[in-house]
């Protein structure tokens, strides 16, 4: 949707009162922040309605602390302690599958912290609020950040690798599958249309990438598929699957396939714009 066609009689009229009693316009778009618009909008709606030049572009008072992850590259690349392997390299979406995020060890020691802590995994719903969810049938759990030893050094080796800071991802979130449970196709990054928008980015602004850490390796089935471009990842103990979609990024839509022998255990890092 362009600003244009978002923007609604009311709240043009609203913004050029505002305006003409004096407040600056960058008064203008921290009110309408405060009353839940997304920041970046406001300023896109403040700059049409009040016909600044594209040259005046308000600023983001909160703008030094917003960061983009840096794609790794071929064929090593350095993760705090260890050095893993990128070997599939996507552009569009920007995509990079890793071997040896994880060893084996580490691997069973997530499991084995997680599993007295499962419970059903949910998602965020419009509002903001977290619910159970048909399309994600698995259960699961959510390390504070931090939290312990082992999660210290994976957060650790994401913010190396992505070349972004630990205090930017979510809590590492742990997600049990069983034979014919899956996640069914989706994105991550929140919708901009969706109410509850300005809710769930108020804090760390938007998602702009996922990491999926395969903590075993099924016995069939279980990969992370990516139907927008025809690509299923294999679930494999200790690798891992990242993929970045700044802007929101229509080809990142993609899947847990469902397991069809085995079991499948993932640890899950989803990155934001700003200190979370
Ligand atoms: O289970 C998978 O392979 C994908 C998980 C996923 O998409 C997520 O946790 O957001
Ligand atoms: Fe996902």
């Amino acid at each position: 949707m362009n600003a244009r066609t978002a923007i609604s009689l009311e709240l043009r009229e609203w913004i050029l009162a505002t305006s003409r009693a004096g407040h600056s316009p960058q008064t203008v778009v921290e009110l309408m922040r405060a009353h839940g618009y997304d920041p970046q909008r406001s300023r896109a709606i403040v700059t049409e309605v009040l016909k600044l030049p594209p040259a005046n572009l308000l600023v983001d008072a909160d703008a030094a602390l917003v960061r983009r992850t840096k794609h790794p590259e071929a064929p090593l690349a350095k993760a705090g302690d260890r050095e893993v392997k990128v070997v599939l390299s996507m552009d569009k979406p920007a995509l990079r599958v890793l071997d040896g995020l994880l060893s084996g060890e580490e691997c069973d020691e997530l499991i084995a912290l997680a599993t007295p802590r499962l419970g059903r995994a949910l998602t965020v719903n419009a509002t903001g609020g977290q619910q159970v969810d048909h399309r994600r049938t698995s259960v699961g759990m959510f390390f504070k950040p931090g939290e312990l030893p082992l999660v210290a050094q994976l957060e650790q080796r994401i913010a190396d690798l992505f070349d972004i800071p630990v205090s930017h991802g979510e809590g590492l979130q742990i997600l049990h599958y069983l034979p014919g449970q899956e996640y069914q196709p989706h994105y991550d990054w929140f919708d901009p249309d969706q109410p509850g928008y300005a809710t769930v980015t108020a804090r760390g602004g938007q998602r702009i990438a996922s990491v999926v850490i395969y903590l075993n390796t099924p016995e069939a089935g279980g990969g992370t598929a990516f139907p927008a471009v025809g690509l299923t990842v294999t679930a494999l103990r200790g690798s891992a699957v990242y993929f970045a979609y700044d802007g929101g990024d229509a080809s990142s839509l993609h899947a847990g396939l469902p397991v069809l022998r085995g079991e499948k255990w993932i640890a899950t890092k989803w990155l934001r714009e700003r200190p979370y």
